[in-house]
């Protein structure tokens, strides 16, 4: 028989309707519709690839959305989104308008907790079951799917230490494909490289925590899945099902390259080949800036050293670590780990470079206070992904870290506007000369300066800059967003000035300004509340200037995903809304 089961098929009803013989065809259906729609509108492949035939399980054995499971990052979570009444709607994935990248309660029911940011279901799940105790309901299953470069990070720990002295109905899923957007790292990754080739005869690490522990099951046999499933079910207490994956599973490619097809891009649905991206020389990403200028730096510095959580790639730090391999580190998903393990090396004169994207630092904020600031260590943050990053949406825009860092003590924070000034700024990190920790914020993405490797020059710390002069108006702007102001008031007579630093201000160059000007305006890509502009509301206030002050930036609601371009023109900081704000002060 040659028909199509997707088509027939919904929601989780219309998938409990079929024979379990029928269900792997299913999943080969899932998998090329998943290739279909993401090969031209780009997402996370390869993680979703590899959880069909679990996803397919999960849904057909357990009550959903009765019972409650829960996605851990939610990157992997397209076939649940698929068989949970958003099939019509999967190629507005990630896209303005559309559905979310990742699990969101307000999509669905079936979505029974928002997440993005990783090692969060455990808690949430565990915090689920709990309740349905205290409601009486003895029934419910509360299930956590999580990876195993996500299992690795502290608040997963947490949930299990605390699920494992509970008799809470939870079931946790480790669904181990030895991998996170890098390979998984540390110690754990090894222990579990023992248990699935059978080497490992010591306790089982989750039967120690209370745990009612089974596999390493092949995720790929949906029969054997299914079957687990409905052995699991009849068990009371927290249980912890290992099992075995790939990720990219049926996509050749995929499979070979899992690093790249993480989230490859647009590629051939037939061939899987990546599409070539535009033959036109561009300019660098900030990702390389940071990571080929570090690299020259280290090697005339021996005391800098490198810290990823989990983001070697993504970040660029592993061409240190490449370089450098005893000088560069990937500590997995535990920002809060590199934040503190960064201060402990500041402590020993190392000069320690932690890069971590402006939104997952939100982890670690009390690591940066407690164990950096207060102690003032000279701890170099290097803020990737600041500002709005487009289509990961709500969960990963990193617009708080301005109104976040700005309130603590000891804390430089430096926003460069193009390369250059990155590479100078990084370069001005490691000279010895700064006694304070220092946060630099860049964006996702590229700049505009080909020739970016030029000499390096030591930058003023607290100093700004004017970059345009004109009458009555004065934009002052942090960081990158600088190019969308000198693109808006190109034909404008009046005054542009990159602060260069949210803090220290200028304040000289401030008073300059206040004394010279009618009207003045901020410009962030961050929070309004808060932030930059905030801080200069402030320096007039304190000051008793009476000018008129308006500021531009992120308004105070989460941002849904679209394209940066998108979503820079509906928050009103794309140059097109900032001429058009500027020119009703003409
Ligand atoms: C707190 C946090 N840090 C970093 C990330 C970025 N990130 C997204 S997915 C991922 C890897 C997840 O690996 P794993 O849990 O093994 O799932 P897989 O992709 O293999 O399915 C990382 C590091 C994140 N989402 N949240
Ligand atoms: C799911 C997740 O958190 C990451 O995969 C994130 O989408 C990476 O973002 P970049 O593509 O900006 O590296
Ligand atoms: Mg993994």
């Amino acid at each position: 028989m040659n028909s199509n089961f997707l088509d027939t098929i919904n929601t989780p009803s219309d998938l409990r309707e079929l024979n379990s013989d029928q269900l792997p065809k299913l999943a080969k259906e899932l998998r090329q519709f998943i290739i279909n729609i993401v090969a031209t509108k780009e997402g996370h492949l390869g993680a979703s690839l590899g959880v069909v035939e679990l996803t397919i399980a999960l849904h057909y054995v357990f009550n959903t959305p009765k019972d409650l499971l829960i996605w851990d990052v939610g990157h992997q979570a397209y076939v649940h989104k698929i068989l949970t009444n958003r099939k019509a709607h999967f190629d507005t994935n990630r896209q303005l308008g559309g559905i979310s990248g990742f699990p969101k309660r307000s999509e669905s029911e079936y979505d029974t907790f928002g997440t993005g940011h990783s090692s969060t279901s455990i808690s949430a799940a565990l915090g689920m079951a709990i309740a349905s105790q205290i409601k009486g309901d003895f029934k419910k299953h509360h299930i956590a799917v999580i990876g195993d470069a996500s299992i690795a990070s502290g608040m997963a720990f947490e949930g299990l230490n605390h699920a494992g002295v509970t008799n809470a109905n939870l079931l946790v899923i480790l669904n181990d494909n030895a991998i996170g957007i890098d390979p998984s790292v540390g110690a754990l990754k090894q222990y579990l490289t023992n248990v699935k080739k059978g080497t490992e005869k010591q306790d089982n690490i989750f039967e120690a925590l209370n745990f009612n522990y089974s596999g390493p099951i092949d995720g790929h046999d949906i029969f054997k899945v299914i079957e687990e499933f409905e052995r699991l079910k009849t068990i009371e207490g927290p249980k912890f099902l290992h099992i075995i994956t790939k990720k990219g599973k049926g996509l050749k490619q995929a499979e070979e390259n899992q690093v790249v097809y993480h989230a490859p891009g647009k590629f051939d649905a037939i061939t899987g080949d990546i599409l070539p991206k535009s033959t036109k020389i561009q300019a660098p990403k900030y990702q390389d800036v940071f990571g080929l200028t570090l690299v020259e730096l280290a090697q005339d510095n021996e005391n800098i050293v490198g810290i990823t959580p989990a983001m070697p790639t993504g970040s660029s730090l592993k061409y240190m670590m490449e370089a450098f391999p005893n000088r560069a580190f990937d500590v997995g998903i535990a920002e809060q780990h590199a934040v503190t393990l960064a201060a402990g090396m500041a402590t020993q004169g190392m000069i320690p470079f932690c890069n971590i994207y402006s939104t997952f630092l939100q982890r670690a904020y009390d690591q940066i206070i407690h164990d950096v600031a207060l102690q003032n260590l000279p701890v170099i943050f290097c803020l990737d992904r600041a500002g709005l990053v487009g289509e990961d949406g709500a969960t990963h825009h990193g617009v708080f870290d301005l109104a976040y860092l700005r309130c603590i003590p000891n804390l430089i924070i430096a926003a460069p506007r193009n390369e250059i000034e990155l590479r100078n700024m990084l370069y001005t990190a490691q000279l010895g000369k700064l006694k304070n920790p220092l946060a630099i914020r860049y964006p996702r993405g590229r700049g505009d300066i080909l020739n970016w490797q030029v000499p390096f020059k030591e930058t003023q710390i607290g100093k700004g800059e004017q970059l345009k002069k004109g009458k009555k108006i004065a934009i002052l702007s942090i960081g990158a967003i600088a190019k969308n102001v000198t693109e808006a008031i190109q034909s404008l007579n009046i005054s542009h000035y990159d602060m260069h630093f949210v803090k220290p201000l200028d304040q000289s160059l401030l008073h300059d300004i206040f004394s010279k000007y009618d009207v003045i305006i901020t410009i962030e890509n961050g929070t309004i509340i808060g932030g930059f502009g905030s801080g200069i509301a402030e320096f007039k206030a304190l000051n008793n200037y009476k000018n008129t002050l308006k500021i531009l930036g992120i308004p105070d609601t989460f941002i849904e995903q679209g394209t940066i371009a998108e979503l820079e023109e509906k928050t009103g900081i794309s140059a097109k809304q900032i001429k058009l704000f500027v020119e009703t002060y003409l």
